[in-house]
This record gives C-alpha cells, sequence and structure tokens, in this order.
C-alpha cells in the first residue's frame, strides 16, 4: 500500500484481464486495481503507469499518467508515430484508404509516416511524391532491398511508440517480421495455409526497438479505425497538415476549401503545392463528413 515502493513503468501487452508493465526492464504482472472499474477506466498497451509491486514481478496497476492519446481499435495508448504501409501494386495503393488513416492520426496528434512496400515490383516515385509534397517522411523499402529498411529502423529506433497499419496484403506483416527477428507474424500466405480467420487478432504487444517501441498491430484495418475515429467536417482541414499554410488566406472565414471562389487552398492545388489526390480525399472525406449524425459525435466525445 506504500506509495514509495511504487514503480514507474510501461504497459507492453495486455491479456486475459493482465497487464504487462516494463519497469527499468523488470517484467511485472500485474492486475488493474478495482477503482478503475469503477471509474470505467481501462488501462491500455501504451499507458504510463505506476505499478505496486506485490510480490515477485507481480504487482497491482495503480495510477494511470495523463494519456498524449488513446485509440479503442486497436486498444493503444500514447501512440507517437503511425506507420501508414501501402504497397506499390498487388494491390495497388488506395490513395482515400491512405489519406483517411493519416487524417486519424494527425486527430489524434500521432505524427503520420508512409512506409511504401513491394517497390521490386514497381516505381514508388508517384505513391512518395504525393506524401514528399504534404512534407511528410516517406520510406520506399521491397522484399529484395534492404536500404530502405535501414532507414526506417533508425526512424524507429530513434523513440516513441509506432504503430503500423494499411489494406490487407500491402504486406504489413512481412515488414514488422523483416523489421525485428522477435516478431514471427503470420504473413498472407502462412495464414491461409493455416486456413484461420484473417484480423481475428485483438492481441496489442510492444516490442523494444532501439529507445523506441514497435505495436505488433497486423490486423488492424481502415474500416475499423474510421468507425471509431470520427473526424467532424469543421475539424478535416486540419487534418491535413499541408493545407495549413494556406487556409489562413482563404477569402471566406468557414471556408470549405471545396469549391470556393478564393479559396487559397484550391489555389495551392492549382498551382501544383498541394497535391490533386490528397485535395480529392479532402472533398470525399468532407462530402462523408457533412453526412455525421449528432449521435454519432456524441458516442466519440
Ligand atoms: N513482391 C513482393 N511481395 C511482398 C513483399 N512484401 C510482402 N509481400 C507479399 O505480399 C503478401 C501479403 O503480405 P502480408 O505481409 O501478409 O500482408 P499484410 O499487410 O500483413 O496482410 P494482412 O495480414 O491481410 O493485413 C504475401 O504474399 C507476401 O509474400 C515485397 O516486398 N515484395
Ligand atoms: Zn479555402
Amino acid at each position: 500500500m506504500n506509495a514509495m515502493n511504487d514503480t514507474e513503468g510501461l504497459i507492453v501487452k495486455a491479456t486475459g484481464g493482465f497487464y504487462y508493465v516494463d519497469a527499468a526492464g523488470v517484467l511485472y504482472e500485474c492486475r488493474a486495481r478495482g477503482v478503475f472499474r469503477k471509474q470505467g477506466v481501462s488501462p491500455l498497451v501504451g499507458d504510463r503507469v505506476t505499478v505496486e509491486p506485490a510480490g515477485e514481478s507481480k504487482g497491482v496497476v495503480a495510477k494511470i499518467m495523463p494519456r498524449k492519446n488513446a485509440l479503442v481499435r486497436p486498444p493503444l495508448a500514447n501512440v507517437d508515430t503511425f506507420a501508414v504501409v501501402a504497397s506499390v501494386a498487388d494491390p495497388a495503393p488506395n490513395t482515400l484508404v491512405i489519406d483517411k488513416l493519416m487524417a486519424i492520426a494527425c486527430h489524434k496528434n500521432i505524427s503520420p509516416i508512409l512506409v511504401v512496400t513491394k517497390c521490386d515490383l514497381g516505381g514508388p516515385d508517384a505513391l512518395a511524391g504525393i506524401y514528399r509534397t504534404a512534407g511528410m517522411p516517406v520510406f520506399t523499402v521491397s522484399k529484395a532491398d534492404g536500404s530502405g529498411l535501414d532507414t526506417l529502423r533508425q526512424r524507429l529506433s530513434a523513440g516513441g511508440i509506432t504503430a503500423f497499419s494499411g489494406n490487407s496484403g500491402v504486406g504489413k506483416s512481412s515488414l514488422l517480421n523483416r523489421l525485428d527477428g522477435r516478431l514471427s507474424i503470420a504473413t498472407g500466405e502462412t495464414s491461409r495455409k493455416l486456413g484461420r480467420g484473417r484480423h481475428t487478432t485483438r492481441h496489442v504487444e510492444l516490442y523494444a526497438f532501439g529507445d523506441g517501441y514497435i505495436a505488433d498491430t497486423p490486423g488492424f484495418s481502415a474500416v475499423e479505425l474510421e468507425r471509431y475515429e470520427v473526424i467532424r467536417k469543421e475539424e478535416l482541414a486540419g487534418c491535413f497538415s499541408e493545407f495549413a499554410q494556406y487556409s489562413k488566406a482563404c477569402k471566406f472565414t468557414g471556408c470549405s476549401h471545396t469549391v470556393e471562389k478564393g479559396c487559397a487552398v484550391l489555389e495551392a492545388v492549382r498551382a501544383g503545392l498541394v497535391h490533386p489526390s490528397r485535395h480529392a480525399s479532402y472533398c470525399v472525406m468532407y462530402e462523408d463528413a457533412k453526412k455525421i449524425k449528432e449521435w454519432e459525435l456524441k458516442d466519440h466525445a
């Protein structure tokens, strides 16, 4: 009960009501204090917590530190980097899906990066160019060539928690397995062979990677994320970070940046400063956001 004995750590895994907390290299198997349930909060992987030790390598999660952000699916807190994975081909990249994921990341105060996979199947420049124009870090990798992988490793090991997302089949599992030998995630081929359903894993785990952590969440999709992370139309332009420097100059306050005369964002699109593909995604998402009902927003308050 003595708070002085409490030790601080990070929840790296949650399963079956147990939380595994890494505190200065010791892994504590913990239960959560009952009060959390009463308050309707549950500890999440990625939470910084204090542990009240209770026997060797066992303890109780006593306090959850304030979160930078929290995702519902996958259940994960304090994510710093969101790596959106897209392949050059097989499947062809879907920029709308990529932009939805990136907007959700911005909305959650998570830095997006793009990882372009399967560069052995075609040139990554067209896709990479869209996101470089938007000022985002882009990493290009392929089965055959390890150079892009090393640059990505450097970024991930610099610190913070990185989560990966992207459409099914883009090569997320293959990428994670190659990034870190400890991860042996079933890739498309193997899980098909085993005949197991896809996207069944709900188990999230953080792996230390240099000074950072990688969240092993291969099974979560754009569709799922969207269901839980709603962006209002008024907030949307703010989630397309490269629009910000132009939108201040729009003629009308409350400009939707879709059709208005005197819209500085549209002007930037015409001038090649904002990529048309990003703006096209914005317009689709804006139309969708207009249809969001108030009751849907209440669920996400
Ligand atoms: N040509 C090529 N194929 C790749 C590459 N990376 C992965 N693949 C193949 O792409 C397919 C899908 O890879 P996965 O790693 O299972 O993809 P995933 O994104 O994890 O898929 P889900 O589990 O459905 O989310 C597999 O057949 C891989 O062998 C690559 O760099 N080049
Ligand atoms: Zn505008």
